[in-house]
Parts: C-alpha cells; sequence; structure tokens
C-alpha cells in the first residue's frame, strides 16, 4: 500500500522501455530548440543532396552560345555587365541596354575585345514601354531573328521600412514587370521562331518575405506569376520558347554592396559567377536557377512547412538595428 505522505518517485527512464524513455527525454526538449537542431542537421544534408542531384547532370559548354543572337537588359553594371562580358567570350551576339550611354558604350567595347560576334547597345528607361519593343525591333534589323531574352534591369530600390509611397510602387512596377512582359510580348514570335529563350532575373525577395524591400519585393512576385503562367500555356501549346526564373540570393554587385553593407551579415556571392550561373541555366532551358544554391533553395524548402521559422530566420540574418526610417 502507497504511503500517502511520501512523494511517489517515478521509476527512472533508463528502467523504461526504450521508446517510451526517448519519448520523454524528447518532451523535455523545447520546440525550438527540437527546430533548430532538426534544421541544422536535417535542411544542409538535404540542400546538398538536392545540390549533388541537380548540378551533376548539368551538362553546358560555352559552344552553345556562339552566335546566338541575345539582349541583356540592365547591363550598364552590375550582374547584367557581367553577362554581357561571359556572352561576348562564348561568340555571342549581344544588344545591351540601360539608361547611362556612356556606360553601355565601355561595355560594349570590352564585349568586343572578349570576342563578341557583333556588340550593340540601346539607351533609355524602361518606365517608356515603346523602349521595351523597339529593343527587340532592333534585334531584328541587326540580327534577322533573336534567340535569348534576359531581362535583368530593376529601377531604384531603397532597403527601409516600407514609407507608403504608392506612387514609387507603380513607377517600380513599370520598370521591374511591366517591361519585362511588353519586350516579352514583342519578342515571342521571333522566339518562337528561333526556338529560344526568355530568362527573367528575380530574387529570393520573389519567393519569401523580406524586410525593408516591399516594392520591390512586389514587383519579384508579380514577375515569379506572370512568368510561371506563361510557361504552362507555352507548354499547353506546345511552343518551344523556355522560360528561367532566376532566383538570386545577395550578390556583391555595387548597388547592392551601397545598399545594404551595413544590414547584411556577409558578403553577397561574386557577381560574376552569378551571371554564367543565369547563363548556363538558359542555354540548359532549366525551370528555375537557385543561386547559391543551398542560400536560396534551403529557404523555399522551409517556406511552406515552417513559415514563422523562416521569417524569423529571415529577420535574425539582418542588423535589422541599423535600418532607421528615413
Ligand atoms: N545584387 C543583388 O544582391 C541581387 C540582385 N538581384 C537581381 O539581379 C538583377 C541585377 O541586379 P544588380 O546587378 O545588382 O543591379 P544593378 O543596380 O547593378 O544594375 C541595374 C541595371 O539596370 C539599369 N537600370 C536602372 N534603372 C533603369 C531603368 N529605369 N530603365 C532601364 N534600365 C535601368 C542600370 O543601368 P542605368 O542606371 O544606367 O540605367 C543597370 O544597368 C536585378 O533584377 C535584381 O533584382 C536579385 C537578387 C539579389
Ligand atoms: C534589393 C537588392 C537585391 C536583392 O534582391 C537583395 C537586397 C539585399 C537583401 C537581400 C538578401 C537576400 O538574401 C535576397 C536578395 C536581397 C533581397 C539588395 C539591396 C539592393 C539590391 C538591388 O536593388 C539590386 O542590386
Amino acid at each position: 500500500m502507497k504511503d500517502r505522505n511520501l512523494p511517489q518517485l517515478q521509476p527512472h527512464p533508463s528502467s523504461q522501455p526504450w521508446p517510451l524513455q526517448t519519448h520523454r527525454a524528447v518532451e523535455h526538449v523545447p520546440e525550438e530548440i527540437r527546430m533548430g537542431l532538426l534544421l541544422k542537421i536535417l535542411v544542409p544534408f538535404v540542400g546538398l543532396v538536392l545540390a549533388f542531384c541537380f548540378y551533376s547532370k548539368e551538362d553546358f559548354k560555352p559552344e552553345m552560345m556562339k552566335g546566338k543572337r541575345v539582349i541583356v537588359t540592365g547591363a550598364s553594371t552590375g550582374i547584367g555587365e557581367q553577362m554581357a562580358y561571359h556572352l561576348a567570350r562564348m561568340g555571342a551576339h549581344v544588344l545591351i541596354t540601360a539608361r547611362t550611354e556612356a556606360k553601355l558604350q565601355k561595355v560594349v567595347t570590352w564585349c568586343l575585345e572578349l570576342g563578341a560576334a557583333s556588340a550593340h547597345y540601346m539607351y533609355g528607361s524602361m518606365e517608356d514601354m515603346a523602349l521595351a519593343e523597339d529593343v527587340v525591333k532592333e534585334a531584328k534589323r541587326l540580327w534577322g531573328g533573336l534567340d535569348m531574352l534576359i531581362l535583368n534591369h530593376i529601377g531604384y530600390t531603397y532597403f527601409n521600412y516600407f514609407d507608403g509611397d504608392v506612387e514609387h510602387l507603380r513607377k517600380l512596377l513599370e520598370i521591374n514587370f511591366l517591361s519585362y512582359v511588353a519586350m516579352t510580348v514583342s519578342a515571342l514570335p521571333v522566339l518562337k521562331e528561333s526556338g529560344g529563350s526568355i530568362l527573367v532575373v528575380s530574387s529570393t525577395a520573389g519567393k519569401v518575405g523580406i524586410p525593408f524591400v516591399a516594392p520591390y519585393s512586389a514587383t519579384k512576385f508579380a514577375l515569379d506569376g506572370f512568368f510561371s503562367s506563361l510557361r504552362q500555356e507555352l507548354i499547353i501549346e506546345n511552343i518551344n520558347v523556355s522560360i528561367t526564373l532566376c532566383i538570386l540570393g545577395h550578390i556583391a554587385t555595387e548597388t547592392a554592396e551601397k545598399t545594404v553593407s551595413h544590414v547584411m551579415q556577409k558578403p553577397g556571392a561574386p557577381k560574376e559567377e552569378c551571371a554564367l550561373e543565369i547563363i548556363k541555366s538558359g542555354a540548359l532551358r532549366k525551370r528555375e536557377l537557385y543561386y547559391p544554391y543551398a542560400a536560396v533553395r534551403i529557404p523555399l524548402l522551409i517556406r511552406d512547412w515552417a513559415p514563422e521559422f523562416l521569417d524569423s530566420f529571415t529577420r535574425n540574418r539582418l542588423n535589422v538595428e541599423n535600418v532607421k526610417r528615413s
């Protein structure tokens, strides 16, 4: 008979059959620690397995781009500039765009030095939808057709709390999204003739919620929605034009480093390698590119399983205390 006054001693966990013992041990570990341990072990492993599977099938050869006719927008600096140089080394024809003519002239000169089959530029702002269409018309005039359209340009992006400026958002939607649609509408007929490719440069901010880039993020999400739907329609109609959505993490371009060096805890990935991976993914007609692979792909794997954890992880990767409302 048990003595009511004595504390009822529990059998030591080690005397329990294994499952019960483990169950009790796990019960005492807080949820967030369990999630953290799970993610620290499981997620990198999954990322490595996916990376091996994905990249082990890579069979890009630079000669695939020799003689190809390529438009690269936003190519006066940054990732677009590096894409132009890679294409030049591969012997492609390049037509590059941006607003700053002097910068475009220098990039074209260097492209010819590097071995481009031909190199031309058109300058102006992509706020002007007529320019978006004129660039494709110029490609038809110069080359008689088009093989690859790389949509890369973006308008000025602040990195701060959303300030409520709806007009800024409207303008950014025109530059970052509607001009991409206008160029695609203009280019599709010639891309159908060549069985060509459309490469859409986007961001992790076009797939998950990242603070301080709300207007920019909206334009990148719009790209995903529009071009993922258009890709479905091209497949349904057996139209041989590929669409590659390029999801990029933080890349060390001049603009990015100027804008966020005080907030990011790690430097961006190299713009030269990023540019090459974009070209390779388009030439191989990939559905999506994730670069840097693990830094981009793992958050997307977590996104639908543990959204709150991902939000918290994203905030903790930034020195948010350094962002002051302007
Ligand atoms: N850097 C990063 O961390 C990341 C970048 N990305 C994406 O990569 C792409 C390139 O980024 P990045 O190289 O850093 O950008 P940059 O700011 O370095 O280059 C932007 C380009 O767009 C041009 N441009 C700017 N405004 C306009 C306009 N109104 N009309 C036409 N062209 C314009 C600029 O030239 P000009 O001023 O002469 O017009 C420049 O050539 C973008 O789509 C961006 O969203 C995605 C994720 C991360
Ligand atoms: C907005 C911009 C480009 C980006 O997409 C990044 C942002 C810095 C914080 C980021 C971290 C990530 O992991 C994903 C990308 C991004 C949202 C960059 C600040 C300026 C960059 C820009 O405008 C284009 O160069």
